[in-house]
């Protein structure tokens, strides 16, 4: 098996909005890149996004010999893999197409190669169950986009070995990422589960009327988020203490976490709550295309990553 550091040569699997995403990541960081995506025009967008995203990964520095050049589209999924010292599939996030997928890339890839998965909250033991060698599938929950935002979730499944969960771990850390390596399926791993719990509550207050989606947006954007950037939610909320700390905020504010605040249960996406999310986010963009949203998040996040200093944190360069 070639050792983390040692890794020359990628492949992701599925090339979309994340696939792709990892594509730009890799490359910025001096890997040879294999990407296969059975859409007949995927290799074109993905070329595309390389392309947007590459004067911002550009600002941010390029390992040495970076180049969108050392990016090869394969006609098929085994050539891809064939030579990859690593496998990132990003397919779409449906159970059956997985399983097999994964299955199909356990038996192309060259032995002891670790697979990971970017699969959003489905946990590794329900998709490695019809791969020859489930041992080395691991999942790698990455942030859209995978080239800016650095945290990628990795677990394994029942059957992984912990090997490969340490393996992938560390590849990530030297491919530049935030890695948190997680011991146990929890589900919708860490970061999603609390990004759900938010977004379910998000859709309950629109499908009521009691916000609109300017309103949930603006809330998060001139509200918590800016603290959420530099501290997490539980830091931020032990300053709500003042001099006593979490402790003093848990005293005070703890008896209302009782206080029916939420609700539990997810709401019923029916048509009039999907219609209502997309024609206020219609509304939101003001005329702005997603390619001009797209610019406009990256250099915001790289904003946000200049000045929180986390661009020049050891172990993100190789
Ligand atoms: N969009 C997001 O914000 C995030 C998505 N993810 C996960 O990443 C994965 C991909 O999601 P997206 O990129 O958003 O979807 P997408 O729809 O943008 O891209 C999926 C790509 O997979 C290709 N594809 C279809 N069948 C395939 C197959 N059998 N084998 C390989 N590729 C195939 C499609 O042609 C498409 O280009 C999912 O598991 C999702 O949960 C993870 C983090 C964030
Ligand atoms: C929308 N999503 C659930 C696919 C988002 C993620 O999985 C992570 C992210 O980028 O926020």
């Amino acid at each position: 098996m070639t050792s983390p550091e040692n890794v020359r040569r990628v492949a992701c699997v599925g090339a979309g909005v994340i696939g792709g995403g990892w594509v730009a990541h890799f490359l910025a960081r001096g890997y040879d890149v294999t990407a296969w995506d059975p859409a007949p025009d995927a290799g074109r967008k993905l070329r595309r996004l390389v392309d947007a995203a590459w004067p911002t990964l550009i600002s941010l520095g390029l390992a040495d010999g970076a180049s969108p050049d050392r990016l090869t589209v394969t006609d098929t999924l085994e050539q891809a893999v064939s030579e990859a010292d690593f496998v990132q599939e990003s397919a779409p996030e449906k159970l059956d197409l997985k399983r097999d997928l994964l299955a199909r890339l356990d038996a192309a890839t060259p032995a002891g190669v670790v697979i990971a998965s970017s699969t959003s909250g489905y946990p590794m033991t329900d998709m490695q169950t019809a791969a020859a060698d489930p041992s080395r599938l691991v999942v790698g929950h990455p942030f859209n986009p995978p080239y800016l935002v650095p945290l990628v979730e990795v677990v394994g499944g029942e059957h992984t070995h912990a090997s490969a969960v340490a393996w992938a771990s560390r590849f990530y850390e030297i491919a530049g990422k935030s890695v948190i390596t997680m011991d146990n399926e929890v589900p919708g791993f860490i970061a999603n589960r609390l990004q759900e719990a938010l977004w379910r509550e998000a859709l309950h207050m629109v499908a009521n009327g009691e916000a609109t989606v300017r309103d949930i947006d603006l809330s998060i954007t001139e509200g918590p988020g800016l603290r959420w950037a530099v501290m997490g939610p539980m830091l931020t909320f032990a300053l709500a203490g003042g001099e006593g700390g979490m402790a003093h905020m848990l005293d005070h504010f703890g008896p209302s976490l009782k206080s029916p605040w939420t609700r539990l249960e997810a709401p019923e996406l029916d048509k009039q709550l999907y219609d209502a999310v997309v024609a206020g986010c219609d509304e939101a963009a003001d005329g702005r295309s997603i390619a001009d949203l797209v610019a406009e998040r990256d250099r915001g996040v790289v904003e946000v990553l200049r000045a929180t200093g986390r661009l020049d944190r050891e172990g993100d360069s190789r």
